[in-house]
């Protein structure tokens, strides 16, 4: 076996949507998984997913699901992961690995490390890959192609441990990115966090507009539905996300308002020129990154 061949016997999923299925898919593509056993609260999500081939069986229970995993990946709600690892835990064998694919990582971090045991091991990790559909349904094998994967281990985190998850995320086709939680959680109020609150005003806002009696979202074209196609996501997960990145985001919001200030200011007062500069800082920013 090479260094970077990954290889684990028995891979538990809990919450078998669009991340923790797309990981199943990735893995049983390369070859690298025994068995995956898929657990999760909604049994006709559970159902779908063995008809699709993500898992090979099924339970509600995720303790009995887990007890003789090897690896168990986390894949439910932020809110949710502290609430399992507790009930999972207790249970695990000798040597299991935990990983987690929430998008906010100090929080996690806070309600899961001190759950551990000696034995069992925990790597926070978050794939930035994503889409706005959810459930086992949107899972697909290459969702994390060409993607990356940022694993935010603390000085709890074992080497052993750290490096098979490295692996496995290698093997599914990412990029691995490591870095402290804190810096992780800033990174994605900004990129990820801000962009979501956004778009969903947004919609929110030009859905409310009465104005006309008619839905004026039927006029919609290219640039609100590209703009807007995040705000399609789930709320529950969004809901979690804003709940437990709180600070990060707050900053976030509090300077894209700055921005939008200025913006309406130079509007309320036609100044050309000034909106001019803002729409080309803005173009040259990002026709320099995408
Ligand atoms: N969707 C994205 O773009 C994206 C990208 C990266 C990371 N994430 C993170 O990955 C996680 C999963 O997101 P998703 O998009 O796959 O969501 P999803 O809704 O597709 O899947 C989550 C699954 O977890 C199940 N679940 C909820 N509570 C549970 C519980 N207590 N026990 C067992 N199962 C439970 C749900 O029934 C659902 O099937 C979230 O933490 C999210 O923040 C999402
Ligand atoms: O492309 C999308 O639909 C996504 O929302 C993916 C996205 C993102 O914001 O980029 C969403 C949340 C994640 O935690 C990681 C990725």
């Amino acid at each position: 076996m090479t260094k970077d061949t990954f290889y684990i016997p028995r891979l538990a999923i809990v919450g078998v949507g669009l991340i923790g299925g797309s990981l199943a898919l990735a893995l049983r593509e390369a070859g690298a998984v025994g068995e995956v056993i898929g657990i999760g609260r909604g049994l006709a999500n559970l159902e779908k997913a063995l008809e699709l081939g993500i898992v090979d069986r099924i339970t509600q229970d995720a303790v009995a699901g887990t007890r003789e995993a090897d690896l168990v990946f986390l894949a439910t709600p932020v809110c949710k992961l502290g609430e399992v690892a507790a009930a999972i835990i207790p249970h695990l064998k000798r040597g299991a690995v935990i990983t987690d694919g929430g998008s906010v990582k100090a929080q996690v971090i806070a309600a899961i490390e001190p759950l551990l045991r000696p034995g069992v091991s925990f790597v926070p990790g978050h794939p930035i890959a994503g889409t706005e559909k959810s459930g086992a349904e949107a899972a697909f094998a290459t969702l994390y192609h060409h993607r990356r994967c940022i694993l935010t281990p603390t000085q709890n985190t074992e080497s052993d441990a750290l490096e098979m998850v490295e692996r496995m995320w290698r093997t599914a086709g990412s990029e691995v990115v490591v870095m402290d939680a804190e810096k992780h959680d800033r990174i994605l109020a900004a990129i990820s966090h801000l962009p979501h609150m956004v778009a969903y005003s947004l919609v929110n806002a030009v859905g409310s507009y009465d104005r006309y009696e008619e839905n004026i979202l039927e006029y919609s074209a290219g640039g609100f539905r590209d703009f807007t196609r995040i705000a399609s996501s789930d709320p529950s997960m969004w809901r979690d996300i804003a709940l437990t990145n709180r600070a990060a985001l707050l900053e976030m919001m509090e300077r894209f308002e700055h921005f939008l200030a200025e913006l309406k200011e130079d509007v309320r007062s036609g100044e050309g020129e000034r909106l001019y500069e803002f729409f080309q800082r803005s173009k040259e920013l990002r026709d320099n990154i995408l």
